[in-house]
């Protein structure tokens, strides 16, 4: 466990709020037990000479309720790794599988559907829409999964409240700080209850001070309704927040740190020369 676990005041989601899988009808957990699986996972961009193998035969599970940081040096397949285990992008080899459900067969629709209800983005820069308030930007991906699928309001409200929005909710983004811009992000990313949260840098545009907020956010919602996070990050402290540090190097798993200090993956990376 992080030595950041359960840091961080605010408010509590409560483990009466914990992820109900949706439906009700998947088998519990302990008969799925990864939220993500990664088998065997190669990727090449490109073709011919150009060719690059981003992902060279990954293997990595995520058990529920866990906080994964995937580190390693520049072009090292992190941001390829989170596309295709996301479902962004396609493997050329392996297996891929979210909730324990193999994202090979899937179409194009079915991707976009599951991307959709179950799986939660968040990005470096926000990716906020300008001209909708915080409160429609969290709601956007319920309106957007149709008529079929109800804003669970109560959710919505404590999911306001334990990123300390409630106050803020009718501003639009450019009435926000850059740190309260990814609060709405990360509000919206949870709004469908995903199965899985991915972040991308979600730190790596704000200062420290808001980049600590949205560290503990994420790590309270692991600790307290037990969500499953993905972070890409180059910053050690960030990585520090993480229960555990899976550290890629020319698009292979070199390694993995478990609750490991800022300082101990500084050096670790170092040693790669990153
Ligand atoms: N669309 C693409 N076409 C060709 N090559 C690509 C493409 N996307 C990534 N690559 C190459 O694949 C390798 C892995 O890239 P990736 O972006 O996954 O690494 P990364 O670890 O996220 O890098 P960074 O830390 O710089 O963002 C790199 O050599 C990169 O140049």
């Amino acid at each position: 466990m992080s030595e950041h676990a359960g840091a961080g005041a605010g408010h509590h989601l409560g483990r009466a709020a914990q992820h109900q899988p949706r439906g009700g009808t998947e088998p519990p957990p302990a008969e799925r037990p990864w939220a993500v699986r990664l088998d065997d996972v190669r990727k090449v961009h490109g073709s011919g000479r150009s060719a690059v193998t981003a992902l060279d035969g990954v293997t990595a599970q995520l058990p529920y309720g866990t906080f994964t940081a995937v580190m390693g040096p520049s072009g090292s397949g992190k941001s390829t790794f989170l596309h295709c285990a996301s479902g962004l992008d396609r493997p050329d080899h392996g297996t891929i599988e979210i909730g324990g459900r193999d994202l090979g067969p899937l179409g194009e629709r079915e991707l976009t559907v599951l991307r959709r209800e179950r799986i939660g983005f968040v990005f470096q820069g926000f990716n906020l829409l300008p001209a909708l308030t915080a409160e429609q930007n969290i709601t956007l991906p319920v309106r957007l999964a149709g008529r079929h699928t109800r804003l669970d309001r109560p959710w919505l409200e404590r999911l306001l409240d334990y990123t300390g929005l409630t106050e803020r909710r009718r501003h639009r983004p450019t009435e926000l700080s850059g740190g309260q811009q990814q609060r709405v992000a990360i509000a919206r990313a949870l709004i469908t209850r995903p199965e899985v949260v991915f972040a991308d840098e979600p730190t790596g545009a704000l200062d420290t001070t808001s980049a600590r907020k949205v560290l503990e956010l994420l790590r309270n919602l692991v600790d307290d309704v037990g969500q499953t996070v993905l972070m890409v990050t180059h910053d050690p402290v960030a990585a520090s927040y993480a229960d555990a540090v899976l550290i890629l190097a020319d698009g292979k798993v070199t390694g993995t740190l478990d609750g490991a200090s800022a300082g101990t993956i500084a050096e670790h990376m170092a040693r790669l020369g990153a």
